[in-house]
């Protein structure tokens, strides 16, 4: 079955329509969700549908459904844009990050990725130039994943169904991890001959404690289901139904939100920082840090309202 739609969508030829605004939509992911979710976003995107749940929180949703959001050319610019717009955007404190339709992702489009090399890559013929335009296409789309780490907000990834190949390397670039429990999890690459280049083989690693773990799902592309992700350390909440976990992303995304905007976006630039340098080093990444930060008004609003056992959170000021 797998290897029938695999080599269907390799000898088809991807047909595009124009791009779709969904900026100005009021869609909600699951009918509960019908707090007032107006799109206030300025960027309008084809495969990406943007609200805002809630003051301070932008919901992104993979929207190619009918491809279950496979991640195709515009997609792997769009993102690289959105996240871009998002971490400079000083009204928005965290990210929801999920999938429409069946499941959150069933990784690269294939058929667009046999259209780029068949008319790119198959013809030039030497191998060095060839090399050089794999190089570029594959440091691109390692950028529009960066992007969702170097956002300067928090990023709750919240995974339904299948989360494929491209799908895992996009989560793991994620902050906080959730998912149903009939999410599962394939780092396909093997199967399709090559290893994995977009973050999985380097985030997870440093994100969860259980490498053998890892490699075995690694080596053999097998189907991890949402309790055993838990177990491995990759996923921290599992729910029953889609409902639920938007249910809880929406209130974790809430109390972040309400927080000092100095204080998260601190710490999620220290906790990637120390991830990829020593104790030491981050140690001195933080002396320099906080001898700013910690002159913020955000330290006086937050102490005293410690201090005082104030009854309602301060008002912190955008950033
Ligand atoms: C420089 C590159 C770096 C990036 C590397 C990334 C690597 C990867 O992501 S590896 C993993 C690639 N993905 C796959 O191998 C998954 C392929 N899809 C499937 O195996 C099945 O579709 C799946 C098991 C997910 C679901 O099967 P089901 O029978 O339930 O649905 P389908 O009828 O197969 O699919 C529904 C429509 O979606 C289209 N589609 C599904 N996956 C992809 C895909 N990866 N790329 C493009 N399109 C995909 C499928 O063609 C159907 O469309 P349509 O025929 O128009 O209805």
């Amino acid at each position: 079955m797998v290897a029938n739609a695999i080599c269907g969508l390799i000898g088809r030829v991807i047909t595009r329509t124009s791009p779709r605004i969904t900026v100005q939509s009021l869609a909600g992911v699951v009918s509960s969700r019908n707090i007032s979710e107006k799109a206030r976003y300025t960027m309008s995107y084809e495969t990406l549908d943007i609200t805002s749940p809630h003051e301070r929180i932008l919901h992104v949703q993979l929207n190619r459904p009918d491809k279950l959001n496979a991640m195709n050319k515009v997609f792997w610019r769009e993102i690289l844009d959105c996240f871009r717009e998002i971490s400079d955007d000083t009204d928005i404190r965290v990210v929801i990050l999920s999938g429409a339709g069946r499941m959150f992702s069933a990784g690269l489009d294939i058929g667009d990725m046999t259209d780029l090399i068949t008319s790119q890559v198959t013809k030039k013929s030497d191998v060095a130039r060839r090399a050089k335009y794999l190089q570029s296409l594959i440091a691109l789309y390692q950028e529009s994943f960066n992007a969702l780490e170097k956002c300067q907000k928090p990023v709750i990834s919240a995974i339904h169904g299948g989360c494929i190949g491209s799908g895992v390397d996009l989560i793991a670039a994620c902050d906080v991890r959730y998912c149903t429990q009939d999410a599962w999890f394939q780092v396909k690459e093997v199967d399709l001959g090559f290893a994995p280049d977009l973050g999985t083989l380097q985030r997870v690693p440093k994100a969860i404690g259980n490498n053998s773990m890892l490699r075995e799902m690694v080596y053999t592309a097998r189907k991890v289901e949402g309790f055993e992700a838990k177990e491995m350390g990759l996923i921290s909440r599992v729910f029953p139904n889609k409902e639920a976990m938007m249910s809880e992303v929406d209130r974790l995304a809430e109390s972040i939100a309400s927080k000092s905007p100095v204080a998260v976006q601190g710490c999620k630039v220290a906790l990637n920082y120390s991830r990829d340098h020593t104790i030491s080093e981050g140690l001195k990444f933080m002396q320099c840090w906080n001898m700013t930060m910690l002159q913020s008004e955000d330290v006086i609003k937050g102490s005293e309202a410690v201090a005082t056992k104030a009854e309602k959170p301060p008002h912190f000021s955008k950033l």
